[in-house]
């Protein structure tokens, strides 16, 4: 552990934390986003919860293979300490993430992006189905309960809506992977699955972008609720105003709740067709296709054997097919009943990476993309969400995602290579996946 709750200076409360709560009428996300100070964090679920969150109460960072359990007992030690009134959907959680690599260093483009980094929020912004809460925590009753009123009068003097902004245009992109070092690397990977050492490995590109005008982050992630309305939204920018991870992914890697856990397989894709029928004939082609059944069987199988040692009856949903507004996938819902996973980060250590981001065997596929990949995936691909004082949480993958600063913007996009994988049609989904956050900042 290299900080803990406590030492990130005048931004930490060590001695008595205290959370208090009111309940809202409507108020803009956007809105509290621009006044805010402090690191600002978001995370929306298609299901409902919104949360919003400003400054820092306490902050949880770790490094190294021990990253989850280090995280899990520093926020313990604050949960534990928190007093709290109000409702459970205004209860304070920890928002953040994990970097794909455990021995990650945040070097740029992922300065401010630890191996794993949770925060508390000073303020947090609510949203479920019952309602909207504002949370404040302050050192002490006094000091929480005068940052609550202070923030009921600054959000009487907002505005209910907030434009969402226009996109600021691509000046020019610049892909780090060409056609051919991609053949190169598929060939690379085909090789490691013909001589049995693989069977399937998901390989990455980036793809930089300079935009024409400032990035506002949070009027993108708000663009891309409107089309992306089942996918998950999240935007992290921990020293306010550095870089920013953000993205609308549509895999769920786990939600816990009491002792329910809901993941997903997501893996197998085909473009969206030009009309209804299109869509139902690839669809189908997808359905048929034996290369993505079996891209898409290696993943279910894999969590099934993850989640085995932690979790009792798992279980395994019916295939259908994700339709989102670029691209279609091959879709298992899998549940389980809690075991001997007490909390939402013992079932993400279970999990992450899974071959829908990884590949299988897990060992020779993380080689293979440390070996080939030749950038540093940071914390795309990797488990973003939150968790609260019971364990209770829920966790997206990081894809379909960019880490951006004031005008630039690197995406990332990957794909799931096995046996029969051809370069060029690898290379085509890769562009359809950079799509949902490429269409929001080309103008
Ligand atoms: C790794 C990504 O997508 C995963 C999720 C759905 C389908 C996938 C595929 O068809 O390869 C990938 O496993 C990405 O979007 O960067």
């Amino acid at each position: 552990m290299n900080r803990s709750s406590g030492d990130v200076a005048g931004e930490t409360i060590a001695a008595d934390p205290v959370g208090r709560s009111r309940e809202l009428g409507d108020v803009s996300f956007g809105a509290v986003a621009d006044v805010g100070e402090g690191a600002h964090v978001q995370w929306a679920a298609p299901d409902g919860l919104e949360l919003l969150g400003r400054g820092v109460a306490a902050a949880f960072t770790a490094a190294g293979g021990n990253r989850i359990e280090d995280v899990r007992s520093a926020a313990a030690a604050f949960f534990d300490r928190l007093d709290h009134d109000g409702p459970p959907e205004s209860r304070s959680r920890a928002l953040g993430g994990l970097a794909f690599h455990a021995d990650h260093g945040p070097t740029p483009p992922w300065t401010g992006f630890p191996a794993a980094s949770f925060l508390v929020p000073r303020i947090q912004l609510t949203r479920t189905d019952r309602g909207t809460w504002l949370t404040a925590v302050g050192d002490g009753e006094r000091a929480a309960t005068d940052l609550l009123a202070e923030w009921e009068e600054r959000l009487e003097r907002l505005a209910t809506m907030r434009p969402s902004g226009t996109k600021p245009g691509v000046e020019r992109s610049r892909r780090p992977t060409s056609r051919s070092a991609w053949r190169e690397r598929v060939e690379h990977a085909l090789a490691r699955i013909a001589d049995g050492d693989l069977e399937k490995v998901v390989l990455a590109q980036t793809l930089a972008v300079e935009l024409g005008e400032g990035i506002d982050v949070a009027a993108t992630v708000e663009r891309l609720r409107r089309k992306y309305p089942g996918c998950y939204r999240f935007l992290i920018d921990p020293d306010a105003g550095g870089r920013t991870f953000f993205g609308a992914p549509p895999e769920r890697l786990v939600s816990m709740r009491g002792d329910r856990i809901e993941t997903e397989a997501l893996a197998g894709s085909v473009a969206r067709g030009e009309s209804p029928e299109e869509d139902e004939e690839l669809a189908d082609r997808m359905r048929e296709d034996e290369k993505l059944e079996r891209e898409h069987e290696v993943v279910v199988r894999a969590i099934q054997a993850q989640l085995s040692p932690i979790a009792a009856d798992v279980s395994v949903g019916e295939r259908t097919v994700r339709r989102l507004a670029t691209i279609q996938h091959l879709r298992t819902p899998i549940t389980a009943r809690a075991g001997a996973a007490d909390h939402v980060l013992d079932v993400v250590g279970a999990l992450h990476p899974t071959p829908a981001v990884g590949g299988l065997p897990p060992d020779p596929a993380i080689e293979t993309i440390r070996a080939v990949e030749g950038f540093d995936r940071g914390w795309y691909a990797a488990p973003i969400g939150w968790f609260d004082a019971e364990g209770d949480g829920e966790f997206a993958v990081g894809i379909r995602s960019g880490v951006a600063s004031e005008r630039e913007v690197t995406l990332f996009a990957g794909n799931g290579i096995v046996a029969d994988s051809d370069p060029d049609e690898e290379w085509a989904e890769i562009q359809l996946k950079f799509r949902p956050v490429l269409d929001e900042l080309e103008r």
